[in-house]
């Protein structure tokens, strides 16, 4: 592939790796664990210097504010002094910089003795748990490093020249641009308050219980753990395509070149260009990236499959790589992850970082993966050619497949934004499509109401109807059959044989939907995502990916994300908001009568551990449903 084939013309072609770095094999050495501490115009590391292995740390964590090696300094209990007038008061005749650091650990203490609320203000939890699922490794639990003053000058764009004393002002400003690395953000934010509650999500034990699972908050540290200069990335994309790829890694390089870090590497076509040599890492720098955003795809090039991974990790050995940026989905992560583990035996000083793209948004804890929202965008015109067509023939039948291999978040959100669909099939909820409460019935029952009926079918939904060709893809990703087509012929020949006469259209708009460049919601997404890679990384933070939750960045364990692949809960609002939408029943793959459906959903005697609820549950609702019966509210529906 050209690689600067999105850019035009004109543009000189990015340099290849250099081979002097290819010589350089940086194996790691404790000596030189404090490399990243070096003279140089960087200001002094804060007193606190030598830290503490995290591990440590974290089996005690008695208080939140100070067990972590960056922390800053407790304030002293009797100090009631403004941040001002205290971080006046404690600073002698000094430098400039002396004083300018010492200054805004000052105020960052008192700071966070003014803002930060302990856990127990809001309920415990996981939050500073030794055992806290959520807690990201960092490089300071598996070898010493002394941390130094960030470089990442957000508001000035550079530090100022020694002996230039900042306005307070500015102080106050930077004070505020760190994120303390005690900062959490809950995960879930819904406080059931019955076991019969829509959502809720039952533990082992039949435990439904409120229980705060706290996130590390995303964004620059005060304190970094590599020296830019010491810095040397590499950037990957692996995987399908999704809208704002090329916005991700364009922002990850604009933040590494914010904190000064000079070597920058794409690697071309996913993890294969670790190992073909047709296809070297290219030089990344901020002029090279400026446009890429407005260009769909990927520049770097994806790919799907498997080299081993012992050769990248070897080659990462090779380059000198202490960064490393993995944008991809549940593959790429749970490749990125076998990397971490090959680069910790061999005791490589690196952050291993992901950021999370998948189109199918099929990854757990986060609210949703960049470029998604594009895709339910684009798909929109789909279904709405779909529409009009259907709209405008004498029984018109309009059918979309949308992407989604084992999830069909893309169908279900798409369908929810048009309004136009009647009815929409998804991996997750089985159906039927014929008999009395099948989809054809129904579709008939639109089409003699309404004239039109639209389907939405998501690619992995119904598979168990089509013949399986068992095969998988490069990646091990199984190869579905083609339900959209499948379904497209069956419609045809069941109004057939009714002898009903239908004009069915189908559109499979599938590459479409993830080939274009990213809206803007998308666009900000990316950018805050690629940023907060490279402060997690300066953070000391490895094995970690970068999320939204709850409208707020997080970093999050990659293990945690890669458990099991997201999908939609047949019992979530949103799928009941859908359906309600387009006011299709289920389609039960075992048609019962009302009344056997309703006898089993009595639950015997509520789950082991369940406080007493005050109200009974509410019988007959959708809310009464047992987790995991999808069918149930479709019974019900029915009534
Ligand atoms: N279990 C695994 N262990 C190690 N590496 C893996 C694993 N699964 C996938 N990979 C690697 O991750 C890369 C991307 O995987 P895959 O093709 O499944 O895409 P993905 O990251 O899941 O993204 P998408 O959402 O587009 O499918 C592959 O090139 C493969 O090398
Ligand atoms: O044809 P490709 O490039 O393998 O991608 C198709 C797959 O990629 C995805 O978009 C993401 O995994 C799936 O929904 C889809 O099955």
């Amino acid at each position: 592939m050209n690689i600067l084939a999105c850019f035009g013309s004109g543009q000189s072609r990015p340099s290849t790796t250099p081979s002097s770095t290819r010589a350089r094999r940086s194996t790691f050495d404790p000596s030189k664990g404090a490399r990243v501490v070096r003279p140089g115009p960087l200001p002094a590391a804060p007193p606190a210097a030598a830290a503490p292995p995290r591990a440590a740390l974290a089996q005690k964590r008695p208080s939140v504010l100070s067990s972590r090696p960056n922390s800053a300094p407790s304030p002293s209990p009797s100090s009631s002094t403004p941040a001002r007038s205290q971080a006046q008061a404690q600073v002698p005749a000094q430098s400039g910089s002396q004083r300018r650091e010492d200054n805004s650990q000052a105020q960052r203490s008192q700071y966070n003795k003014d803002n930060m609320r302990r856990p127990s203000a809001v309920g415990s939890g996981s939050y500073g748990q030794a055992n806290d699922p959520f807690a990201c490794t960092h490089l300071t639990e598996l070898m010493p490093i002394t941390p130094i003053e960030s470089t990442y000058r957000a508001h000035s764009g550079g530090t100022l020249p020694d002996g230039i004393e900042a306005p307070e002002s500015r102080e106050q400003n930077m004070r505020r641009l760190y994120v303390h690395d005690e900062d959490r953000v809950l995960l879930k934010v819904v406080h059931y308050g019955n076991p019969t509650s829509v959502g809720i999500e039952f533990e082992e034990g039949g435990d439904w219980q409120f229980k705060p699972l706290w996130t590390q908050r995303a964004g620059p540290r005060a304190q970094i753990y590599f020296h830019p200069s010491a810095v040397k990335a590499a950037i990957v994309t692996c995987g399908g395509l999704c809208p704002g790829l090329n916005d991700v890694i364009r922002q990850v390089v604009f933040t590494l070149d914010v904190y000064g870090v000079k070597e920058i590497l794409g690697i071309q076509y996913g993890f294969k260009g670790f190992v073909d040599p047709k296809y070297p890492p290219v030089a990344l720098t901020r002029k090279l990236v400026s446009r890429v955003h407005m260009a769909g795809g990927s520049f770097l090039g994806v790919s799907r499959g498997t080299p081993d991974l012992n050769d990248i990790v070897d080659k990462l050995q090779d380059w000198g790589i202490n960064f490393f940026f993995i944008i991809g989905g549940n593959g790429s992560h749970a490749g990125a992850h076998e990397i971490y583990k090959r680069c910790l035996e061999r005791k490589m000083k690196i952050a291993v970082v992901g950021i999370p793209k998948t189109i199918d948004n099929d990854l757990q804890l986060v609210d949703k993966t960049f470029g998604f929202d594009t895709s339910v965008e684009e798909a929109q015109r789909a279904i709405n050619a779909a529409f009009v067509e259907a709209s405008s023939a004498y029984n018109g039948v309009g059918i979309v497949k949308l992407m989604g291999r084992q999830s069909g978040f893309i169908a279900m959100y798409a369908t929810l934004a048009s309004g136009q669909v009647d009815i929409v099939l998804i991996p997750e909820v089985p159906f039927v499509l014929e008999g009395e409460h099948g989809v054809y019935n129904f579709m008939k029952k639109r089409l003699d109401k309404n004239g039109l009926c639209v389907v939405v079918i998501a690619e992995g939904a119904g598979q168990e109807l089509l013949e399986s060709s068992g095969g998988v893809d490069a990646s091990g990703n199984p190869i579905l059959g083609d339900i959209g087509k499948w379904f497209y012929s069956q419609v045809k020949a069941y109004f057939g044989k009714i002898k009903m006469s239908v004009d069915v259209k189908y559109i499979d708009p599938t590459y479409m939907i993830r080939a274009r460049h990213c809206n803007s919601s998308d666009h900000i997404i990316c950018s805050v995502l690629g940023q907060n890679a490279v402060h997690g990384a300066f953070a000391g933070y490895t094995d970690i990916t970068i999320g939204l939750v709850n409208t707020h960045y997080v970093f999050l364990p990659i293990p945690k994300v890669i458990e099991v692949a997201r999908k939609v809960d047949p019992n979530s609002n949103m799928w009941h908001r859908t359906v309600t939408s387009t006011g299709q029943p289920d389609f039960p793959m075992v048609p019962q009568k009302i009344s056997e459906k309703k006898a089993q959903s009595q639950p015997s005697s509520p789950p082991k551990s369940q406080p007493t609820s005050p109200k009974s549950p509410v019988s007959g609702s959708s809310r009464s449903q047992s987790p995991g019966d999808p069918y149930l509210a479709g019974a019900i529906h029915l009534i």
